[in-house]
């Protein structure tokens, strides 16, 4: 059951997990364009830029004894080793966002979700799967963004992560972008309701201050 009696702000946190080349950041970059009060959190990683990323948007590239230091000072929600380098999400963000009333995305891996569910479990949890394994492996090479090493390396990872589809709240299955994104926006949309009646029993019926 979830801590949803602890809700004391307009938005919410939501987690997207799914195999590397599912298209988790297509759906999500499709989904910023139709949705208002959307925001990506933006992780700290070790690997690589790739042709195109940008520092502080695509991710906040940092070596080694950088994302060490930032794990130190406890500035992270979660982190992981994900595909052989260092990811972790800032905290100071998506605590600022929700409380703004954003509903914050975490394009994370399994690792990092259940690290978030464990500490804030009003977390909603959402698995993207891919039509088939074959589709999968289709999409990760015709990204070209990495060696076979790595390809194989992501493809064994992705077996192991479909695990655990049922620790998350929905599934959806990205066959057309489009067809994710509306059921990604459906989601949304009756989370965003089920805020607001859990506050208006804690305003109303209880008197309890929101802060
Ligand atoms: N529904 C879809 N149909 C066909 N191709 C898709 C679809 N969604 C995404 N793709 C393509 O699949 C590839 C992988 O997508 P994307 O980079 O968004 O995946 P990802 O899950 O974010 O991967 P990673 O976890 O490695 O960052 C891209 O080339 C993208 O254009
Ligand atoms: N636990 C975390 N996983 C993260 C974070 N940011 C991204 N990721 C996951 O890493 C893989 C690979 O991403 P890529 O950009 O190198 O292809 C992917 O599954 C992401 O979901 C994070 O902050 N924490």
């Amino acid at each position: 059951m979830k801590r949803w009696w602890n809700v004391m702000s307009k938005g919410f946190l939501l987690v997207i997990s799914g195999p590397s080349g599912v298209g988790k950041g297509t759906v999500c970059d499709e989904l910023l364009k139709e949705v208002n009060d959307v925001v990506m959190s933006v992780s700290a990683t070790t690997r690589d830029m790739r042709p195109g990323e940008v520092d502080g948007e695509s991710y906040f590239f940092v070596d080694d004894e950088r994302f060490e230091e930032m794990v130190e000072n406890e500035e992270f929600l979660e982190h992981a080793n994900v595909h052989a380098h260092k990811y972790g999400t800032p905290k100071k963000f998506v605590f600022d966002k929700i409380k703004d009333g954003e509903v914050v995305i975490l394009e994370i891996d399994v690792q990092g979700a259940l690290q978030v569910k464990k500490v804030y479990d009003e977390a909603v949890f959402i698995m993207l799967l891919p039509p088939s394994m074959v589709e999968l492996k289709n999409r990760i090479v015709g990204r070209k963004t990495e060696t076979e090493e790595a390809i194989n390396l992501r493809m064994n990872n992705a077996f192991k992560e479909l695990d655990f589809v049922t620790d998350y709240d929905y599934f959806v299955v990205n066959d057309t972008v489009h067809e994710a994104v509306q059921n990604i926006k459906s989601i949304i949309d009756a989370e965003k309701h089920r805020v607001k009646r859990f506050k208006y029993i804690k305003e109303k019926v209880l008197g309890e201050k929101d802060v």
